[in-house]
Protein backbone atom coordinates (compact mmCIF):
# COMPACT_ATOMS: atom_id res chain seq x y z
CA UNK A 1 0.00 0.00 0.00
CA UNK A 2 1.19 3.38 -0.66
CA UNK A 3 0.64 6.84 0.71
CA UNK A 4 -1.88 7.42 3.78
CA UNK A 5 -4.59 10.15 2.97
CA UNK A 6 -4.10 11.20 6.07
CA UNK A 7 -6.74 9.23 7.93
CA UNK A 8 -4.16 6.60 8.19
CA UNK A 9 -6.06 4.57 5.22
CA UNK A 10 -3.84 3.95 1.69
CA UNK A 11 -4.74 5.52 -1.22
CA UNK A 12 -3.18 2.30 -3.04
CA UNK A 13 -3.09 -1.24 -2.59
CA UNK A 14 -1.54 -3.51 -5.04
CA UNK A 15 -2.57 -7.59 -5.15
CA UNK A 16 0.02 -9.55 -7.73
CA UNK A 17 -0.27 -7.59 -10.97
CA UNK A 18 -4.20 -5.96 -9.66
CA UNK A 19 -3.93 -2.04 -7.97
CA UNK A 20 -6.81 -1.03 -5.61
CA UNK A 21 -7.62 2.61 -5.00
CA UNK A 22 -10.11 3.93 -2.74
CA UNK A 23 -13.21 1.98 -2.11
CA UNK A 24 -11.66 -1.28 -3.82
CA UNK A 25 -9.26 -1.30 -1.00
CA UNK A 26 -9.32 -4.77 1.25
CA UNK A 27 -8.30 -4.72 4.90
CA UNK A 28 -6.73 -8.25 4.93
CA UNK A 29 -3.96 -9.70 2.69
CA UNK A 30 -3.76 -12.35 0.66
CA UNK A 31 -1.15 -14.34 3.19
CA UNK A 32 -3.91 -13.92 5.88
CA UNK A 33 -6.89 -14.92 3.95
CA UNK A 34 -5.06 -18.34 2.65
CA UNK A 35 -3.62 -18.72 6.69
CA UNK A 36 -6.75 -17.94 8.27
CA UNK A 37 -9.10 -20.90 9.05
CA UNK A 38 -12.19 -19.29 10.60
CA UNK A 39 -13.37 -19.45 6.80
CA UNK A 40 -13.33 -23.46 6.65
CA UNK A 41 -16.64 -23.57 4.49
CA UNK A 42 -14.33 -21.39 1.90
CA UNK A 43 -11.20 -24.36 1.32
CA UNK A 44 -13.21 -26.50 -1.06
CA UNK A 45 -14.22 -24.03 -3.61
CA UNK A 46 -11.66 -20.53 -2.55
CA UNK A 47 -7.97 -23.21 -2.38
CA UNK A 48 -8.43 -24.72 -5.28
CA UNK A 49 -8.38 -21.54 -7.10
CA UNK A 50 -5.78 -19.91 -4.76
CA UNK A 51 -3.60 -23.03 -5.63
CA UNK A 52 -3.29 -21.54 -8.94
CA UNK A 53 -2.44 -18.12 -7.85
CA UNK A 54 0.18 -19.79 -5.77
CA UNK A 55 1.95 -21.65 -8.60
CA UNK A 56 1.52 -18.68 -11.12
CA UNK A 57 3.90 -16.64 -8.28
CA UNK A 58 6.34 -19.35 -8.53
CA UNK A 59 6.48 -19.09 -12.34
CA UNK A 60 6.87 -15.74 -12.23
CA UNK A 61 9.25 -16.04 -9.67
CA UNK A 62 11.51 -18.50 -11.40
CA UNK A 63 11.22 -16.68 -15.08
CA UNK A 64 12.15 -13.36 -13.44
CA UNK A 65 14.92 -14.76 -11.58
CA UNK A 66 16.69 -17.77 -13.76
CA UNK A 67 19.03 -15.86 -15.50
CA UNK A 68 20.70 -14.06 -12.30
CA UNK A 69 24.01 -13.48 -12.35
CA UNK A 70 25.50 -14.92 -8.49
CA UNK A 71 23.69 -12.90 -5.91
CA UNK A 72 23.65 -12.47 -2.46
CA UNK A 73 20.72 -12.50 -0.02
CA UNK A 74 20.71 -9.23 1.99
CA UNK A 75 18.12 -9.12 5.25
CA UNK A 76 17.59 -7.09 8.28
CA UNK A 77 14.88 -4.46 9.98
CA UNK A 78 12.51 -2.52 7.56
CA UNK A 79 12.02 -0.03 11.03
CA UNK A 80 15.99 1.01 10.64
CA UNK A 81 16.28 4.55 9.74
CA UNK A 82 18.53 5.48 6.98
CA UNK A 83 21.88 6.55 8.68
CA UNK A 84 21.80 4.06 11.37
CA UNK A 85 24.71 1.99 12.28
CA UNK A 86 22.71 -0.79 10.79
CA UNK A 87 21.64 0.90 7.67
CA UNK A 88 25.40 2.38 7.14
CA UNK A 89 27.09 -1.08 7.12
CA UNK A 90 24.08 -2.45 5.03
CA UNK A 91 24.59 -0.14 2.17
CA UNK A 92 28.70 -0.90 2.24
CA UNK A 93 27.70 -4.66 2.34
CA UNK A 94 25.53 -4.02 -1.15
CA UNK A 95 28.43 -1.86 -2.28
CA UNK A 96 31.20 -4.67 -1.94
CA UNK A 97 28.92 -7.13 -3.06
CA UNK A 98 28.36 -5.41 -6.01
CA UNK A 99 31.84 -5.20 -7.19
CA UNK A 100 32.67 -8.60 -6.22
CA UNK A 101 29.60 -8.87 -8.93
CA UNK A 102 27.20 -9.91 -6.83
CA UNK A 103 23.96 -8.93 -7.15
CA UNK A 104 21.90 -7.92 -4.15
CA UNK A 105 18.47 -9.23 -3.12
CA UNK A 106 16.65 -7.72 -0.18
CA UNK A 107 12.75 -7.96 0.49
CA UNK A 108 12.18 -4.70 -1.55
CA UNK A 109 11.39 -2.48 1.68
CA UNK A 110 12.46 0.50 3.59
CA UNK A 111 15.79 0.64 6.65
CA UNK A 112 18.00 -2.03 6.14
CA UNK A 113 16.56 -3.63 2.88
CA UNK A 114 16.64 -0.53 1.32
CA UNK A 115 20.16 0.64 2.18
CA UNK A 116 21.26 -2.80 0.88
CA UNK A 117 19.57 -2.07 -2.22
CA UNK A 118 20.93 1.80 -2.38
CA UNK A 119 24.36 0.45 -1.80
CA UNK A 120 24.62 -1.99 -4.81
CA UNK A 121 22.98 -0.27 -6.70
CA UNK A 122 24.79 3.15 -6.30
CA UNK A 123 28.06 1.15 -6.99
CA UNK A 124 26.60 -0.36 -10.45
CA UNK A 125 25.85 -3.90 -9.35
CA UNK A 126 22.23 -5.58 -10.24
CA UNK A 127 19.18 -4.57 -6.98
CA UNK A 128 16.78 -6.83 -6.51
CA UNK A 129 13.40 -6.29 -4.05
CA UNK A 130 11.62 -9.08 -3.26
CA UNK A 131 8.50 -7.49 -2.30
CA UNK A 132 5.78 -9.25 0.23
CA UNK A 133 1.84 -8.01 -0.17
CA UNK A 134 1.34 -5.92 3.52
CA UNK A 135 -1.61 -4.29 5.46
CA UNK A 136 1.25 -1.41 6.05
CA UNK A 137 3.23 -2.31 3.20
CA UNK A 138 5.38 1.15 1.80
CA UNK A 139 5.73 -0.42 -1.32
CA UNK A 140 9.33 -1.49 -3.31
CA UNK A 141 12.27 0.94 -2.25
CA UNK A 142 13.51 3.10 -5.14
CA UNK A 143 17.03 1.55 -5.57
CA UNK A 144 15.65 -1.82 -7.27
CA UNK A 145 16.18 -2.52 -10.83
CA UNK A 146 14.29 -5.87 -10.89
CA UNK A 147 11.33 -5.92 -8.42
CA UNK A 148 8.86 -8.77 -7.97
CA UNK A 149 5.90 -8.41 -5.57
CA UNK A 150 4.77 -11.99 -4.04
CA UNK A 151 1.81 -12.49 -2.42
CA UNK A 152 2.90 -15.39 -0.10
CA UNK A 153 5.60 -15.34 2.12
CA UNK A 154 6.41 -18.62 1.86
CA UNK A 155 6.62 -18.75 -2.23
CA UNK A 156 9.08 -15.16 -1.61
CA UNK A 157 11.05 -17.41 0.60
CA UNK A 158 12.17 -20.06 -1.71
CA UNK A 159 13.62 -17.19 -4.41
CA UNK A 160 15.50 -15.92 -1.54
CA UNK A 161 17.06 -18.94 -1.07
CA UNK A 162 17.12 -20.38 -4.46
CA UNK A 163 18.79 -17.51 -6.37
CA UNK A 164 21.32 -16.58 -4.21
CA UNK A 165 24.73 -17.97 -3.17
CA UNK A 166 24.91 -16.58 0.56
CA UNK A 167 22.97 -14.87 3.50
CA UNK A 168 24.03 -11.98 5.28
CA UNK A 169 21.50 -11.23 8.17
CA UNK A 170 21.48 -7.59 9.62
CA UNK A 171 20.29 -6.72 13.05
CA UNK A 172 16.48 -6.84 12.54
CA UNK A 173 13.14 -8.62 14.31
CA UNK A 174 10.85 -11.26 13.85
CA UNK A 175 11.39 -10.99 10.01
CA UNK A 176 15.01 -11.17 9.60
CA UNK A 177 14.86 -13.87 12.29
CA UNK A 178 12.60 -16.04 10.35
CA UNK A 179 14.97 -15.50 7.17
CA UNK A 180 18.31 -16.26 9.59
CA UNK A 181 16.28 -20.10 11.06
CA UNK A 182 15.19 -20.92 7.89
CA UNK A 183 18.43 -20.00 6.25
CA UNK A 184 20.22 -22.37 9.05
CA UNK A 185 17.43 -25.23 9.47
CA UNK A 186 18.01 -25.56 5.54
CA UNK A 187 21.62 -26.28 5.84
CA UNK A 188 21.74 -28.27 9.11
CA UNK A 189 19.16 -30.63 7.60
CA UNK A 190 21.16 -30.75 4.40
CA UNK A 191 18.00 -29.43 1.88
CA UNK A 192 20.99 -26.92 0.48
CA UNK A 193 24.47 -27.30 0.91
CA UNK A 194 27.43 -25.39 2.27
CA UNK A 195 25.45 -22.42 2.65
CA UNK A 196 27.15 -19.66 3.98
CA UNK A 197 25.44 -17.17 6.42
CA UNK A 198 27.06 -13.84 7.97
CA UNK A 199 25.68 -12.06 10.54
CA UNK A 200 26.34 -8.67 10.64
CA UNK A 201 26.69 -6.90 14.30
CA UNK A 202 27.83 -8.26 16.74
CA UNK A 203 26.77 -6.28 19.59
CA UNK A 204 23.42 -7.17 17.86
CA UNK A 205 23.62 -11.13 17.73
CA UNK A 206 26.09 -11.54 20.58
CA UNK A 207 22.95 -12.15 23.13
CA UNK A 208 21.25 -15.01 20.89
CA UNK A 209 24.62 -16.30 19.94
CA UNK A 210 25.59 -16.90 23.69
CA UNK A 211 22.26 -18.19 24.18
CA UNK A 212 22.61 -20.77 20.99
CA UNK A 213 25.82 -21.77 22.40
CA UNK A 214 25.21 -22.27 26.07
CA UNK A 215 21.13 -23.32 26.17
CA UNK A 216 20.62 -24.78 22.58
CA UNK A 217 24.03 -26.76 21.89
CA UNK A 218 24.15 -26.99 25.59
CA UNK A 219 20.78 -28.72 26.23
CA UNK A 220 21.66 -31.05 23.20
CA UNK A 221 18.77 -29.43 20.84
CA UNK A 222 21.45 -28.70 18.32
CA UNK A 223 25.16 -30.00 17.54
CA UNK A 224 27.58 -27.39 18.26
CA UNK A 225 28.99 -27.72 15.05
CA UNK A 226 25.79 -26.23 13.62
CA UNK A 227 27.02 -23.09 15.19
CA UNK A 228 30.01 -23.45 12.94
CA UNK A 229 27.58 -22.76 9.97
CA UNK A 230 27.50 -18.60 11.32
CA UNK A 231 30.06 -16.29 10.50
CA UNK A 232 29.99 -13.58 12.64
CA UNK A 233 31.36 -9.83 11.88
CA UNK A 234 31.36 -6.14 11.49
CA UNK A 235 33.85 -5.83 8.90
CA UNK A 236 32.47 -5.66 5.52
CA UNK A 237 35.41 -6.73 3.20
CA UNK A 238 35.76 -9.94 5.62
CA UNK A 239 32.16 -10.53 4.97
CA UNK A 240 32.33 -10.81 1.44
CA UNK A 241 35.60 -12.67 1.78
CA UNK A 242 33.73 -15.16 3.46
CA UNK A 243 31.17 -15.62 0.84
CA UNK A 244 33.65 -15.48 -1.83
CA UNK A 245 35.81 -18.44 -0.43
CA UNK A 246 32.48 -20.61 0.26
CA UNK A 247 31.54 -19.72 -3.08
CA UNK A 248 34.92 -20.78 -4.36
CA UNK A 249 34.75 -23.91 -2.21
CA UNK A 250 31.33 -25.30 -3.06
CA UNK A 251 32.44 -24.90 -6.76
CA UNK A 252 35.65 -26.48 -6.53
CA UNK A 253 33.30 -29.20 -4.49
CA UNK A 254 30.82 -29.64 -7.47
CA UNK A 255 33.61 -29.79 -9.88
CA UNK A 256 35.83 -32.78 -8.10
CA UNK A 257 31.95 -34.68 -8.45
CA UNK A 258 31.22 -34.27 -11.74
CA UNK A 259 35.16 -34.97 -12.34
CA UNK A 260 34.50 -38.65 -10.35
CA UNK A 261 31.27 -39.30 -11.83
CA UNK A 262 32.69 -38.77 -15.91
CA UNK A 263 35.88 -41.22 -14.45
CA UNK A 264 33.65 -43.50 -12.68
CA UNK A 265 31.68 -43.38 -16.23
CA UNK A 266 34.82 -43.79 -18.59
CA UNK A 267 36.04 -46.81 -16.58
CA UNK A 268 32.60 -48.77 -16.78
CA UNK A 269 32.57 -48.13 -20.33
CA UNK A 270 36.43 -49.09 -21.00
CA UNK A 271 35.36 -52.70 -19.12
CA UNK A 272 32.05 -53.05 -20.80
CA UNK A 273 30.19 -52.87 -17.59
C1 LIG B 1 7.87 -0.11 8.21
C2 LIG B 1 7.50 -1.51 7.95
C3 LIG B 1 7.31 -2.42 9.12
C4 LIG B 1 7.43 -1.96 6.67
C5 LIG B 1 7.29 -3.36 6.31
N1 LIG B 1 7.70 -3.59 4.97
C6 LIG B 1 8.36 -4.69 4.55
N2 LIG B 1 8.63 -4.77 3.24
C7 LIG B 1 9.30 -5.82 2.75
N3 LIG B 1 9.77 -6.85 3.52
C8 LIG B 1 9.52 -6.82 4.83
C9 LIG B 1 8.80 -5.75 5.41
N4 LIG B 1 8.70 -6.01 6.74
C10 LIG B 1 9.35 -7.19 6.97
N5 LIG B 1 9.85 -7.67 5.83
C11 LIG B 1 10.66 -8.92 5.70
O1 LIG B 1 11.16 -9.28 6.99
C12 LIG B 1 12.49 -8.79 7.19
C13 LIG B 1 12.48 -7.61 8.14
O2 LIG B 1 11.57 -7.83 9.17
P1 LIG B 1 11.86 -7.20 10.60
O3 LIG B 1 11.78 -5.72 10.42
O4 LIG B 1 13.22 -7.69 10.98
O5 LIG B 1 10.75 -7.77 11.46
C14 LIG B 1 13.02 -8.33 5.84
O6 LIG B 1 14.27 -8.94 5.54
C15 LIG B 1 11.90 -8.65 4.85
O7 LIG B 1 12.17 -9.78 4.05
Amino acid sequence: MRNSNGSGQPNEQREGPVTLRHKAIRHTTADQRLLDSRLRADWKTKDAWRALRILSEFVEGFDTMADLPPAVSVFGSARSKPGSPECVMAEELGAALARSGYAVITGGGPGVMEAANKGASEAGGLSIGLGIELPFEQGLNEFIDIGIDFRYFFARKTMFVKYAQAFAVLPGGFGTMDELFEALTLVQTRKVTRFPVVLMGRDYWRGLLDWMEKTMAGGGKISPLDLDLICLTDDVSEAVRHIIEADAAIVAEQEAAERAAAERLAKDAGTGD
